[in-house]
Formats: C-alpha cells, structure tokens, sequence
C-alpha cells in the first residue's frame, strides 16, 4: 500500500497525459498482437480497435450494403472476417458452411443446445433490458426456451385464421400514399388482434394524425407506441454497440433517444398485461368459473400458462421451465412480435417496389387473382385461395431472394468447432451473409436477375440454405407460416382491388440496414376500380 500512496504522490499533473498516452499505446499493441495472432487468419478489412470499422458507426450507414460490397472483394471462397462494433465477425457467403453452425448436426450428442444463441451479452443487450425477456434478443437458452415452447406461431396462425377478415380495406379513389406507414400500421393492428384479442387502432389513429384532426388520448398513445417500435427496429445495431463506448458523445444520444423510445413501448405493453391478468383473476374467482370464459389470444394463454388454467399444457419440456411467465418475459414476447411488424412491412414494400418495376410480372400477377376470385373480387379470401396464389408466392420468394429483409443471421459458437474446414474456439461469432448466398452465381442462374418463375422450377440438387428467408435450424424464425401467410394475404387484398405505381420510377429504394434491412419511404400511387 505503501509503495502505491509513494507512486500516486510522485505523479505530476503533466504525468497524466504520458499514462493516458501510454495506457492507449498498450491497448493498442495488445489489440494488434491478438489480430496477428488470432486463430485461422481470413481475408477482410483491418480492425480498428474497440470499434472494428468506422463504418458501423455511421447512422447512415446501410450494414446489408458494406457487407455486399465486402463479400465481393474478400468472400470469393465463401469465408471472411469482418471486425464489427468491437467483435471478430466470421461472414458465411457459402450455403455449405453455413450449414456447419445453422443446423445441428445430426452425430452430435448436444444437437439440440449447439451453437444455438446468437450473440453475446456484451453490448448494451441489459440496459434496454432485452437480454433474457423475449425471444429475438435473448441470450439465455433457458429463458429463450422457456418462451419458444410456447408454440408461439401455431396460435398466432389459428387466431389469424379467424382475424383476418376484419382488416380494413381503403375504399378512397386515387391515392398517394407512403406505403412504409400505410403498411405498417396495418399490421400493428392485425399483430395487436392477434396478440392481445383488441385492434390497436393503429390505422385509425394514423389517419387522424394524416389529415391533422385532432385525435383522443388512446389514438396518441396508439400511434406514439407504432413510431417506437420503428424507431427502434431501424436503428438496433445500438444495441450491439461496445458498453465502454456509450457514454461517447455521438452515441450517447443515439442510446438515449432509442431508450426513452424503448421505456414508451414497455410501459403501454405492461399496462396491457396487467389489465389483463386482473380480468382473468376476475374470471377465475368467480363462483360458477367456466375456463371457456378464458380468451383465446396469446396475451392470455401467456398467462395461464403453467398455471392449472392452461387448457393444453406443454408436454415433454423441462420442468424447471414448468413455471408462469413473469409479466417482463411476456412483455418481451409481445415486443419481439409487434417488432416482426417492421419485417412484414420491409418485405412488402420491397415486393410492391420490384413488382411495380416489372409490368410482366404484375400483369401475370393479376392473372393469377382473376383466375382465383373469378368474377368475385370482393369475396372473402380462404386459406384455399392462397394456396392458389402460386406465382404471387414466387415472387415472394424471388423478392426475398434478391433483396432479402434479413441479410445477417448470426450464431455465437457455444463450444470449439469445425466450421469451413477451420477448427474455431467458442464465442466465435459467425454471420450467415443471406443476400450474398441468395445473390451467389453458384447457386442461381442470372443470379441479379429478377425471375419469379425460377421458384415455379423443381430445386431438388439446391443446398437447402442456398435461399433462406428466414434462417434455418433451432432458431428459425417461428413467425415464417404466418409471415408467408400475411406477404400473400396483403398482396391478394391489394391487387385484387387496385393497381399501384411508384410515384418515381426511377427512384431507387431508400434503405437502412441495423439488424435487418428497412425500407425508410415508399411513395406509391393506389389507382382504383382496375377491373
Ligand atoms: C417477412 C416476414 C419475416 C421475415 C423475412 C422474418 C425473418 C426472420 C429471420 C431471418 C430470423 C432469424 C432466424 C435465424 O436466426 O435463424 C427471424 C427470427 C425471428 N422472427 Fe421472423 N421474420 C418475419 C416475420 C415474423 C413474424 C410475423 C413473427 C412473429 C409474429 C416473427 C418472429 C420472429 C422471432 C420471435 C424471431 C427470433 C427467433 C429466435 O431468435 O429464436 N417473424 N425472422
């Protein structure tokens, strides 16, 4: 102790610059002794320590499109390594290898628990609370298995099923409209009949703001909780952003405008749980209690669940995930969903676009609807209906292909192992480039072509992952029935009823790529009475 109170009085005020100096001249040799050491050297830009790239630090940077431009000038073996936000970063442009960290392999004795979460905790994951509460950010197996078992997809489908017809159909005549907003709060009020049994009024709400009416407490708050979800799926790479870094000037702000967004959401989506659970008490405590009374949504089967009103309980899961969520994990389920809304939304606007900048394909979309509804254009739509919709599924699936919503799927190595031919320690992240594998010559003629009728073409020698959508092995995406279901329901109750044009044909579309790719505007035209 001594020896320290003797250093620590010695020190002049100009010595603090030589430490200062000296402490960063060590880190930094540290960084670059452990880059030039590092396991399995790959092709890819120089880190810069702590931060990786300057790049991923840019709001305006597009990530999908700087990993494009990457792949092409490293990933010609299907393999290289990026440095991003402070973490090695193993970017995947081979279906083959992807397969190495995706899917469990089929030998292994832990294939259900390998390499299943997808990223770490070392960003800012807890301050926004988002560690172990919902599904997509999680980054504890127990508690992301806890919430998966709760078949979340299957009820969100039978609901839907019965949900559907309710959307509301735009009956004004001509219409330029920013399809971004439109779309999505289309769906924030479907998601929300589907999550919690009520309508959220989005689509109401937005239109009062629209036209400058004045608009009730309720409809704020409708349209308040929309923008946030928004903000925060266009800009959650701050989430990924190194803890040491936070306090920095220019990404302080970024953190605390996406937090005071983030506390908005979470209290409306608390205070919809806890009225919730004091009707279902209500319901339980009286005397000729009758568990059909119980709602069928999901908000309430959260609730019920391993409780002894759940009416299908779960069968062969562990049972210490046998116990009732708390309201913070279900908050967290609710988030993530109403969060998919955005996805819905990117996917649709890229379709709308790519359909719009190929009349072919339009005209044999509509085609396709006439043939379906025949002369009845106004008929409800059955499940039967969709199934038919074959070539709006194919342009789906082409659109996603060439422009995918979701470039980046990542997995977090939870042991060493075999990837691509390297033996990788674990906590080696890997990052599934899905735009570069959909986009790769080697897997697709006319790869940069926009061909919906390629999907119509049987694709039995095709690697599994040489298109994906969304994702593969354990943590697939469980929303992808209904999510198919919703692109072609949207597309069927749209141009069934109109024509649309993009106001600017030239108009290249205005993305962001965070975590996944957002459409940011996309000014259309809505041309009615077409047949
Ligand atoms: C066009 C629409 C959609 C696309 C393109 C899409 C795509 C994806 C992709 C690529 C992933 C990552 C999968 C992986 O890591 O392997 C994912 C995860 C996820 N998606 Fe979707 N999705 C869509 C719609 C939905 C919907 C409608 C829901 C639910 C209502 C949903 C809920 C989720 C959840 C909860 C996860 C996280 C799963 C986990 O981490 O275990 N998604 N999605």
């Amino acid at each position: 102790m001594n020896f320290l109170y003797t250093i620590l009085n010695n020190i002049k005020p100009t010595d603090i610059f030589q430490i200062i100096f000296l402490t960063i001249f060590f880190f930094i040799l540290h960084f670059y002794y452990k880059h030039f050491t590092r396991p399995n050297p790959l092709p890819g830009p120089i880190p810069i320590p702590l931060i990786g790239s300057f790049e991923v630090l840019k709001t305006n940077l597009d990530v999908d499109d700087y990993l494009y431009k990457l792949s092409k000038i490293y990933g010609q073996n299907g393999i290289f390594e990026l440095t991003m936000i402070g973490i090695r970063q193993i970017i995947i442009t081979r279906a083959e290898y992807a397969e190495d960290f995706i899917y469990p392999s089929s030998s292994n004795q832990d294939k259900h628990t390998k390499h299943i979460m997808k990223t770490n905790n070392e960003g800012l994951l807890n301050y926004f609370d988002l560690e172990n509460k919902g599904i997509v950010f999680n980054v504890d197996y127990k508690h992301w298995n806890l919430i998966v078992k709760f078949k979340l997809i299957n009820n969100l489908f039978e609901e839907m099923m019965n949900c559907w017809i309710k959307l509301k159909k735009n009956d004004e005549d001509v219409t330029i409209i920013d399809a971004t907003i439109w779309i999505n709060r289309l769906f924030n009020d479907f998601t929300s009949v589907l999550l919690t049994g009520k309508r959220s009024f989005a689509i109401e709400a937005h239109y009062h703001k629209f036209k400058g009416n004045s608009m009730t407490k309720e409809m704020s708050e409708t349209e308040n909780f929309a923008e946030c979800i928004v903000h925060f799926g266009s800009d959650c790479q701050v989430l990924y952003i190194p803890k040491i870094l936070r306090h920095f000037p220019i990404i302080k702000g970024r953190i605390e405008e996406m937090k005071h967004y983030c506390d908005i959401a979470y209290k409306m989506l608390e205070e919809k749980i806890k009225k919730r659970r004091k009707e279902i008490e209500k319901i339980i405590n009286c005397s000729n209690f009758d568990p059909k009374k119980l709602e069928s949504d999901f908000l309430t089967s959260m609730i019920i669940a391993n409780t002894p009103y759940e009416t299908c309980p779960q069968i062969n899961v562990d049972p210490s995930l046998l116990r009732p969520m708390t309201d913070e994990e279900i908050r967290g389920v609710l988030y993530d969903s109403f969060l998919a809304t955005d996805t819905i939304t990117d996917a649709l606007c890229f379709i709308v676009y790519y359909i719009s900048k190929h009349p072919n394909v339009k005209k044999k979309l509509f085609e396709e609807i006439k043939t379906v509804f025949k002369d009845d254009l106004a008929r409800q739509i059955t499940l039967d209906d969709l199934n038919k919709l074959k070539y709006c599924e194919a342009i789906i699936k082409e659109v996603a292909r060439i422009r995918p919503t979701f470039s980046m799927v990542s997995r977090l190595t939870n042991k060493p192992d075999e990837i691509a031919g390297y033996k990788w320690p674990s906590d080696t992240m890997f990052i599934m480039f899905v735009r570069g594998i959909n986009n790769n010559p080697i897997y697709w003629k006319d790869s940069d072509q926009f061909i919906p009728e390629r999907f119509y073409e049987p694709q039995e020698n095709q690697h599994k992952l040489a298109f994906s959508m969304f994702g593969g092995g354990v943590r697939i995406c469980p929303g992808r029935n209904l999510a198919m279901i919703q692109l072609k329901l949207f597309l069927a109750l749209l141009y069934r009823k109109v024509d649309v044009e993009l106001v600017d044909m030239k108009a290249p579309l205005k993305l962001k790529t965070s975590a996944f790719t957002v459409c940011e505007n996309l000014d259309i035209k809505i041309i009615h009475n077409q047949f």
